[in-house]
């Protein structure tokens, strides 16, 4: 299986103000990647950072930064995002219509990574073309909570999207996002879930190097079924 696990603490559960040092702290406690939250006001509704903040983070860490853009016009920020900074560009299935080869072409040419986003009431099937294309995306991302938010409860339903995709694509990237714990990341990492976003459980604990080894392991220790089952 070539699919290694990457833990992204979500920053938008960070203190903002202190962003650099909070980054700097992730990646001390073992993340792999920081997840960076783009929202604008439309497609979600809740504002929190844009390239600005990502140009002014890529002064202080050299991090993998994976950039999730909940905005329904993601074409108008690849280039922004590729000059701040940003390693991934994550857009959403819902609003990449029928442009998205184009869209992918310029996120890579600009020296991104491209993943595409599913929302929870976005059938998994929408996202076969973007993997299979003859400029695939890299990473699918399952939203397992309505988009917008941290704190929000896991949706355990969403694990057979990720299981369709595993099952179909054994060394594709497969983040899911939303809720994401030690109470949920047995499931995730049972479906074959291997990039893991956790805000508010990785923020709020105590030890927060121990949540992110917790679900690193948890991860390690469900890859070898994942080629085993029916
Ligand atoms: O993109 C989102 C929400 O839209 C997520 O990245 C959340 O911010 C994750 O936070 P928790 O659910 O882990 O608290």
């Amino acid at each position: 299986m070539g699919v290694s696990p990457k833990i992204a603490p979500s920053m938008v559960s960070s203190d903002f103000a202190n962003l650099a040092a909070e980054a700097k702290r992730m990646i001390d406690l073992g993340a792999n990647w920081l997840h960076m939250d783009i929202m604008v006001g439309h497609f979600v509704p809740n504002l929190t950072i844009g390239a600005p903040v990502i140009q002014s983070l890529r002064k202080h860490t050299d991090a993998y930064l994976d950039c999730h853009l909940m905005v329904t016009n993601p074409m108008d920020y690849v280039q922004h995002m590729a000059t701040a900074g940003a390693s991934g560009f994550t857009f959403h299935v819902e609003v990449a219509k029928e442009n998205w080869q184009e869209l992918v072409s310029k996120i890579k040419s600009a020296g991104m990574r491209p993943g595409v986003a599913l929302k929870p009431g976005t059938p998994v099937e929408h996202v076969y073309p973007l993997v299979e294309g003859t400029s695939p995306v890299e990473m699918v991302l399952v939203m397992t909570v309505e988009p917008g938010f941290g704190g929000q409860k896991f949706m355990p339903d969403m694990m057979d999207k990720v299981r369709a995709l595993r099952d179909k694509y054994p060394s594709l990237d497969i983040q899911v996002d939303g809720g994401l714990g030690p109470l949920a990341i047995d499931a995730a990492a049972a479906a074959g879930a291997n990039c893991i976003v956790a805000g508010s459980s990785v923020f709020g604990a105590p030890e927060p190097g121990d949540v992110i080894s917790l679900l690193r392991t948890t991860v390690e220790k469900a890859q070898p079924t994942w080629a085993l089952r029916e």
